[in-house]
């Protein structure tokens, strides 16, 4: 949003990858959408809701950086460095690459990021050594993607030394709010609003915790995933211990809850006119899973924006001031590009499988039709693939 001035209320850590999250900002449960954020109390157009490293991220293979990304040229094929602590972009072609050349799109800034790197890495680096050229050739980039992002979920759970334990993630997990370490087995389950010191899940634990199930899918979406488990992340070719059933469950939160990344804000309301230079968030550089961000429900009228900083941190501002006991909610799209309520709908409906029924829609709706049927029921999801909020 032109003018909007970032406010970070405490000092913010820029160096860390741990998650920063607002005093205010609590998460309640909705009995339509399920969870949700909310603000517990008054918080300020601008401020900074939220800095949420990604837990897993892959970089878009065609990527190039947008000519108003921060740090490069426009129409330079970039690729993310590796090491999920850093993620800068890089120029395809510098930085160091894996010395088994797994993937051309595996790099990292140095040897310091590459080391880092090295148990999680390890991990992937045979599977993809083998799958990724025949996996693109027979499935596609999306599925290849979708894998490889499953892939790397695993792989950061393998690091975090939680293979040994409950693969439901019943275990510990810990989240950082201004700098003070709090546990998070606190359940959600309650309608009562739950604070930034009851906790927010993080690590493994939060992953486990994504809505999705096989059951919000169409049969045949679920059973080609099923044949895609089988095929290529088994426990033959991953060294994992999750059954099946679980990896599909996983890639099942996996559709329903990573983002797109985008150079540009997502979510300014109401949205710049179309027709304005350099509307639009830019070419999608990569696709992430975030523990925190993904508690945040869609509304075409959103209070919050939200951008990927250069570490692919997501950052949540608030776009407007937001009253004590509103529900923060970005929006799942770009807005420039769908419009009118019809083409909101039919978007929402295809890719996402809910009905909007947030008070723009709601007026929108009855000023069409003279009544109102935009309802706060959530439809679920129905069978359409999904890498990322789009
Ligand atoms: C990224 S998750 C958001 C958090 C989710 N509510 C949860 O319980 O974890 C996306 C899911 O939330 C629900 N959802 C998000 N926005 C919604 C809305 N405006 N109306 C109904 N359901 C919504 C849908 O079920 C969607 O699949």
């Amino acid at each position: 949003m032109p003018g909007l001035n970032y406010i970070y209320t405490t000092a913010v850590g820029s160096d860390t990858m741990l998650p920063w999250i607002h005093p205010h900002l609590a998460q309640s449960v909705d009995p339509n959408k399920g969870r949700k954020l909310q603000a517990s109390k008054p918080i300020q157009r601008g401020e900074v809701l939220l800095l949420d490293p990604p837990y897993a991220i892959i970089p878009t293979p065609t990527a190039t950086v947008d000519a108003d990304a921060e740090s490069a040229d426009s129409a330079t094929p970039v690729l993310l460095c590796s090491n999920p602590l850093c993620n800068l972009s890089l120029p395809r072609g510098t930085g160091t690459p894996c010395a088994n050349r797994c993937s051309t799109d595996v790099i990292w800034c140095n040897e310091t990021c590459h080391e880092a790197d090295k148990p999680r890495h390890d991990f992937e680096c045979t599977w993809l050594a083998k799958y990724s050229t025949p996996l693109r050739t027979k499935w596609g980039e999306y599925s290849f993607g979708m894998l490889w992002l499953i892939v790397r979920l695993l792989a950061r759970r393998h690091a975090e030394g939680q293979d040994s334990n409950d693969s439901n993630g019943s275990s510990n997990g810990t989240s950082h709010t201004n700098g003070t370490t709090t546990d998070s087995t606190t359940s959600t389950s309650s309608t009562s609003i739950q604070t930034h010191t009851s906790k927010f899940k993080a690590g493994w634990p939060a992953i486990s915790s994504l809505c999705g199930t096989p059951e919000t899918w169409s049969h045949a979406q679920t059973r080609e995933w099923t044949v895609l488990v089988k095929k290529y992340l088994g426990k033959t070719s991953l060294p994992h211990d999750l059954s099946n059933a679980d990896v599909l469950g996983l890639i099942c939160k996996e559709e329903a809850n990573s983002f797109g990344l985008y150079p540009r804000e997502t979510g300014v309301y109401p949205p710049p006119p179309v027709k304005e230079e350099h509307v639009g968030r830019g070419e999608q550089f990569g696709a992430a899973v975030y523990p925190c961000a993904s508690i945040a429900n869609h509304s075409c009228c959103p209070n919050i924006i939200h951008k990927p900083d250069k570490t692919a941190r997501m950052v949540f501002t608030a776009g407007r001031d937001i009253a004590a006991g509103e529900e923060c909610c970005i929006s799942y799209f770009d807005m420039t590009q769908y419009v009118s309520l019809s083409e909101r709908r039919a978007h929402l409906s295809g890719l996402f499988r809910f009905k909007c029924g947030c008070p723009r829609c709601t007026e929108e709706d009855t000023n069409v039709d003279g009544n109102v049927e935009g309802g706060e029921e959530g439809m679920g999801w129905g069978g359409e693939g999904f890498l990322g909020f789009e």
